[in-house]
């Protein structure tokens, strides 16, 4: 691995333009600074996010880019005025690297809002480089933005956490929703989706999902713990279901109408959305105000969000439905993720697929 002193080479998974194809990329890591902690990556998750950056759907992608950002890894290396973690802690790193410190976000400990964060890739850190996810044998990162992944949770399982489960998390308890008896929906059942469903079930929620198919009908309700099932485009269900849910958690990463999901919720419910979404939603506005209802989102959640999730999910021995692939089968993962074949996370094995044997451009 070299020293502090070194700038370490490190090989990871890039894509060079827009198609999002990935292949072998070598590039330089800082040299460990006072309070930096070099990451090993054993696992990383695969977030439909990591689709829209890679092909550009958001239209500021730059390249070579080094997706990931459900990244769980071993520490090798520490600056000397890092406190929390040493060489071999199993830690996380999730979807931001770096946040100003200063702006009120950042002072009330949400520091995922504060305007000059610093994403984990497809951004520039303050040395000026870039920066560069987790298909790589190596990351590096403020200890502030690393978390400890706690005894009891299999660091595969712990990758989707970092961002599916946190994200989900996140709003369910700051918009006061984690109370038994809560009727949830769950729009979307993929990575986060999935999330969604066993974080709410757990929270003692009955948990409808809305999905656009029956396909997943027997596994959401069998495998997941779900209460109910909706098919978006069956008008008889929807109808039948009209008034019922206190919040939807809506995931859908392209753009939908929100009106069909707007008539399920009660008086006074939330619709939340999470998905990344490049055009405008929209909706009649009797929608909301005949029921006072909100429209809102959320981004993923604080750190201090993401070490709670992850205990919960300890405590309530909540583990995530995965499909672990090696990196040489990345690419196929990512279209089977575009086309939602995939039940319900892929979780690369990094360390499993000897990276820095691969013949690099
Ligand atoms: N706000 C935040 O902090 C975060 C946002 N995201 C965003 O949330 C969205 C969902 O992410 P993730 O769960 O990883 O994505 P997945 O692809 O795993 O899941 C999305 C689900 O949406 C449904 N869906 C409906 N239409 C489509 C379509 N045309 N293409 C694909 N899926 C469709 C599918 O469920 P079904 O089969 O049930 O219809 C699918 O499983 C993305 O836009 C992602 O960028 C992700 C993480 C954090
Ligand atoms: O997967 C996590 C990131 C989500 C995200 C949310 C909003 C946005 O504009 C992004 O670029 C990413
Ligand atoms: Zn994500
Ligand atoms: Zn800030």
């Amino acid at each position: 691995m070299g020293s502090l002193a070194t700038e370490k080479t490190v090989t990871g998974w890039a894509a060079r333009d827009a198609t999002g194809h990935l292949s072998p990329y070598n590039y330089t890591i800082r040299k460990t600074g006072p309070e930096d902690v070099v990451v090993k990556v054993l696992y990383c998750g695969i977030c439909h996010t990591d689709i829209h950056q890679a092909k550009n759907h958001l239209g500021a992608s730059k390249y070579p880019m080094v997706p990931g950002h459900e990244v769980v890894g071993e520490v090798v290396e520490v600056g000397p005025e890092v406190t929390k973690y040493r060489a071999g802690d199993v830690v996380g790193v999730g979807v931001i690297v770096g946040c100003c410190r200063e702006c009120h976000p950042c002072k009330a400990n949400v520091e995922q809002y504060c305007n000059k964060r610093i994403w984990s890739y497809n951004d520039v850190y303050t040395d000026g480089r870039p920066t560069q996810g987790g298909f790589a044998s190596a990351i590096i990162v403020d200890q502030k933005f690393v978390v400890k992944i706690p005894a009891g949770l299999a660091p595969e399982q712990a990758a989707p956490l970092l961002c599916a489960g946190v994200t989900v998390y996140s709003p369910l308890k700051h918009f006061g929703l984690m109370s038994p008896g809560l009727r949830g929906g769950i729009l979307g059942l993929g990575g986060v989706g999935h999330m969604g469903v066993k974080v709410a079930k757990s929270m003692g929620h009955h948990v409808t999902v809305i999905s656009s198919s029956g396909k997943k009908r027997a596994e959401a309700m069998d495998d997941l713990g779900a209460d109910a099932y909706l098919v978006s485009s069956d008008a008889a269900e929807m109808a039948a279901a009209a008034d019922s849910l206190d919040y939807i958690i809506d995931t859908v990463p392209v753009h939908h109408p929100l009106e069909p999901y707007l008539a399920l919720l009660k008086l006074d419910g939330k619709l939340i959305l999470m998905g990344v979404i490049n055009q405008p939603l929209s909706f009649i506005s009797p929608m909301v105000m005949l029921g006072r209802k909100s429209i809102t989102g959320s981004f993923i959640g604080s750190m201090a969000e993401t070490e709670e999730v992850l205990q919960f999910c300890v405590d309530k021995g909540l583990t995530s439905q995965i499909e672990v692939v090696k990196m040489d089968y990345v690419n196929q993962a990512l279209e089977r993720l575009e086309r939602n074949d995939v039940r319900y996370r892929f979780v690369v094995d990094v360390a499993g697929s000897n990276i820095d044997d691969a013949p690099a451009a």
